[in-house]
C-alpha cells in the first residue's frame, strides 16, 4: 500500500478504509477457525462445554502483554472479550442470566464478562438469577452483591442460603450515572426525572445544581426509568448509557454522580469452581457454634496463617430464631495450602461450611474478573 499522504484527510481516511478491509478478511479468517473448533467440540462432547474461559483468559491476557501501543491497552481487552463472544455465538453462544431488565448496571457487568453476543435472559429478581441457572437455563448468571455507596445487596447473601450454586467469577465495574434525555429535549425543558431511589440518591447533588425544577420521580430499575422517560415529552432519566443505547435517548451529561468513584461488585454463578491464579480470593458461608467466643473462633484459623479477611457479614439464617449466617471473603484460593489447612480447622470450629467458591479477584476499575 502507499504510504498516505498525512497533510491530505481524504488520503488517510483511505488508508484507514484499506486496514479496516485487512481488519475485516482478518477476523473471518479468525471466525473461520472457531467454528472448525466448535465443530471438533460437538463431534467431542455434543452438549459441551464450548465456552473456555480459561483459554479466553490466556488470550487477553497474552495480547494485552503483546500491545506496543499506540491503540490503548484496556481496549485491548474489550476488544478482545467481543472477538470471542462473537466467535463464540459461531459455537453456541453463551445463555447469561443477570437481574433485569436489559440496560441495568447488572446488564453492563455480564456484557463485560462475555461480550455483546452472548444471549441475554434478564431476570425480575436475584432469585429468579439464581434458579436460571440451577435448572439449566442459563449457563452463568450475574448478580450484584455489594456497592461502594449503599453496601451488601442482602437478597444475593439470602440467595446463597438454599443454592448449591458456585462463585466462579467477581466483577467490579465502576458505576457511572448519566443524564438521559429525549434528543430533542434540552435540560432546562425537563419537569421531571425517572430513577431507581438508589440512583437518585447517588446524584443529588447534581440534581439539585442543574435540575432544581424538576420533580424526581421513583423507578423500580434505572432501565424502566429510561424507558420512562422516552415516553414522557417533558422527562429525562438517571441511568447507564448502555440504557440510553437501549431506549433512544442522548447522554446529556455523563457521569453525574456525587461520588466519583462509584463502583458496584457484581458475582459470577456458575457450574464449575474457577482454577487458582495466584491473585485469588475465596467466598465462604459459615455457621457459627453457639457460645461465647464463636466468631473468634472462626477467624482465629485465618488471622493464625495470615489469610487477609477482606469482608465479613451476617444475614439472619431464617430457619430458627436468631440463627446467623457468616459471609466470609478471605484472599487466596481454597486450593492453596495455607487457605486448605484453615478451611479444615474452621470446619471443625463451626456448626457448618460451605465454600461458595474460589474465582480471581477483580482488578479495581479495570472489572476483570475474568472466569478461570
Ligand atoms: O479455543 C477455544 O476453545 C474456542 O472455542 C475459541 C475461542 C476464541 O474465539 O478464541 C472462543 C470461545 C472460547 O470461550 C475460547 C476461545
Amino acid at each position: 500500500m502507499q504510504r498516505p499522504d498525512p497533510a491530505n484527510l481524504a488520503d488517510l481516511r483511505r488508508a484507514i478504509d484499506a486496514v479496516d478491509e485487512q481488519v475485516l478478511a482478518l477476523l473471518n479468517q479468525r471466525a473461520g477457525l472457531a467454528a472448525e473448533v466448535g465443530r471438533r467440540k460437538l463431534a467431542a462432547a455434543p452438549e459441551g462445554p464450548f465456552h473456555a474461559p480459561r483459554r479466553e483468559r490466556e488470550v487477553l491476557a497474552r495480547l494485552e502483554a503483546a500491545n506496543a501501543g499506540p491503540f490503548p491497552g484496556p481496549a485491548v481487552r474489550t476488544i478482545f472479550q467481543e472477538i470471542m463472544s462473537a466467535c463464540l455465538s459461531l459455537e453456541k453462544p453463551l445463555r447469561v442470566a443477570f437481574l433485569g431488565p436489559e440496560g441495568t448496571f447488572t446488564h453492563l457487568a455480564a456484557r463485560h464478562q462475555f461480550g455483546g453476543s452472548s444471549q441475554s435472559l434478564p431476570q425480575g429478581t436475584i432469585q429468579a438469577v439464581f434458579r436460571a441457572v440451577e435448572r439449566g437455563g442459563a449457563d452463568y448468571g450475574v448478580v450484584p452483591v455489594e456497592n461502594a455507596t449503599e453496601g451488601a445487596v442482602d437478597s444475593t447473601l439470602d440467595a446463597f442460603l438454599d443454592s448449591p450454586l458456585r462463585i466462579c467469577a467477581e466483577i467490579l465495574l465502576p458505576v457511572d450515572q448519566a443524564l438521559l434525555l429525549r434528543p430533542e429535549l434540552d435540560l432546562g425543558a425537563v419537569r421531571r426525572v425517572y430513577s431507581h431511589p438508589q440512583a437518585l440518591g447517588q446524584c443529588r447533588r447534581w440534581l439539585e445544581a442543574h435540575l432544581p425544577q424538576a420533580d424526581r420521580v421513583e423507578a423500580p430499575s434505572t432501565s424502566e426509568a429510561a424507558r420512562l422517560a422516552r415516553e414522557d415529552a417533558e422527562g429525562a432519566a438517571v441511568a447507564s448509557e448502555l440504557a440510553a443505547e437501549l431506549f433512544g435517548l442522548k447522554v446529556a451529561e455523563p457521569r453525574i454522580q456525587d461520588l466519583a468513584a462509584n463502583a458496584t461488585r457484581f458475582l459470577v454463578l456458575g457450574p464449575k469452581e474457577a482454577e487458582p491464579t495466584g491473585r485469588d480470593r475465596t467466598s465462604l458461608l459459615v455457621l457459627a457454634q453457639d457460645g461465647p467466643g464463636a466468631l473468634l473462633r472462626l477467624l482465629e484459623p485465618l488471622a493464625r496463617r495470615g489469610l487477609n479477611l477482606s469482608r465479613i457479614q451476617s444475614r439472619p439464617t431464617r430457619r430458627r430464631l436468631w440463627e446467623y449466617a457468616f459471609f466470609l471473603d478471605v484472599e487466596g484460593h481454597a486450593a492453596d495450602a495455607p487457605m486448605a489447612e484453615a478451611l479444615a480447622d474452621l470446619r471443625a470450629a463451626s456448626a457448618s461450611l460451605k465454600v461458595l467458591g474460589s474465582y480471581p479477584r477483580a482488578v479495581p476499575g479495570a472489572g476483570d474478573g475474568s472466569l478461570g
